[in-house]
């Protein structure tokens, strides 16, 4: 496989962060897999792994990221800025982010056309893809078990203006509708539910079996393996990023892609009579007259409600998180002893 910049991912963007001295003195390398004290990169000569230097850990970097390498040591001089970034909660209680993908141009939001589908789900993804700064796509596979009509209309009506296809994941010809999302240097991530067809889809994508590094580990147990990386060309001369940590994500402070993806409940909200009006039977509520009138469902306005909650809930800081646990603690405290004084009498 020949390897250019462009072909894998380089831009103007990247190309406007170099110093004249850089060049020629550094080169580019793109981030293909991160491991514990080490990275594995593609340059345009090839496969290259990096160490990286004291001022860097490798919770600082992530899959698709840009760096420039030092030519005569392998190691990282430098990270550059990033036209992308993919953020989950972390798991666990903690309400940290995680870095998951860099530099990623598309996102599929994979879901099936079966009970599997929820427009919920589909929504908090937009919003994900939206505040990201990447495009998304919503792919409802297994369109070939069931007329997708019915998961068409409601994927459409939920994913404002980002195309919806209804594809067959085992097969090329229907995959193909996939293909600008994943063309020459163009990069894309996969989310969705298990069982929803993503394997299957980055399968047919890329013209190999491809599993997520925790899962390939796995199966190649008692073999030797000799890499597990997460940057995987496409046959159209894209890139696939599929990392363990990309497939189900919780939002993280994704109110921007929240609003783009209800924009028109925000647009109502702009005309109700109280700037800081909550919807909750205020008077001169547009929010509520729309529902009245039969414009906005109640169902729609239930779930900005439950994401603006659920985004608020994992945004708050560990920090905050404790803060706000230790004042709980307090005021329990007090109650208690006034309880104690109480009964005192
Ligand atoms: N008929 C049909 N079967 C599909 C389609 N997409 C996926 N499948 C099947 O659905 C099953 C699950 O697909 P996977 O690709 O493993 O799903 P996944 O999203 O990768 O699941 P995880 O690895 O658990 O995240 C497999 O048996 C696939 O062959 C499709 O479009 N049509
Ligand atoms: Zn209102």
């Amino acid at each position: 496989m020949t390897l250019t910049l462009a072909g894998l991912g380089w831009s103007a963007h990247f190309l406007s962060q170099l110093d004249p001295s850089e060049i020629g003195h550094l080169r580019p390398a793109r981030v293909a897999a991160v491991h514990r004290d080490r990275i594995e990169t593609l340059t345009e000569t090839g496969p290259l792994g990096l160490v990286l230097p004291a001022s860097l850990s490798t919770a600082d970097l992530a899959v698709g990221d840009w760096v420039l390498a030092e030519a005569e040591v392998p190691r990282v001089a430098r990270l550059l800025d990033r036209h992308s970034d993919l953020h989950r909660r972390a798991p666990g209680s903690d309400a940290t982010r995680q870095l998951i993908a860099a530099n990623l141009d598309g996102l599929a939001i994979v879901s099936s056309c079966n009970a599997e589908y929820s427009t919920a789900r589909l929504e908090r993804y937009l919003a994900l893809a939206r505040s990201a700064g990447i495009s998304p796509v919503v792919v409802l596979t297994k369109a070939d078990l069931a007329d997708p009509a019915p998961w068409l209309d409601e994927a459409v009506r939920a994913a404002r203006d980002a195309p919806v296809l209804a594809v067959d994941a085992r097969d090329p010809a229907s995959v193909a509708r996939l293909a600008d999302w994943c063309g020459r240097g163009h990069t894309l991530g996969l989310v969705g539910s298990s069982g929803v067809g993503k394997s299957t889809l980055a399968a047919t994508l890329t013209g190999q079996a491809l599993a997520t590094a925790g899962t390939s580990e796995l199966k190649d147990k008692g073999r030797h393996t000799t890499t597990s990386r997460q940057l995987v060309p496409t046959l159209g001369g894209g890139w696939l990023i599929d990392t363990p940590g990309m497939r189900e994500l919780q939002l993280a402070d994704a109110a921007e892609g929240i609003a783009a993806t209800f924009d028109d409940i925000e647009a109502l909200a702009a005309d109700c009579r109280f700037s800081d009006c909550a919807h909750e039977g205020e008077p001169g509520c547009a929010v509520a007259r729309a529902v009245e009138d039969g414009t906005l469902d109640p169902a729609r306005l239930n779930r900005w409600r439950k994401l603006k909650r659920e985004d608020r809930f994992n945004a708050m800081s560990l920090a905050e998180a404790r803060a706000r646990s230790r004042a709980f603690g307090r005021k329990t405290r007090d109650i208690g002893r006034q309880k104690e004084e109480r009964n005192r009498w």
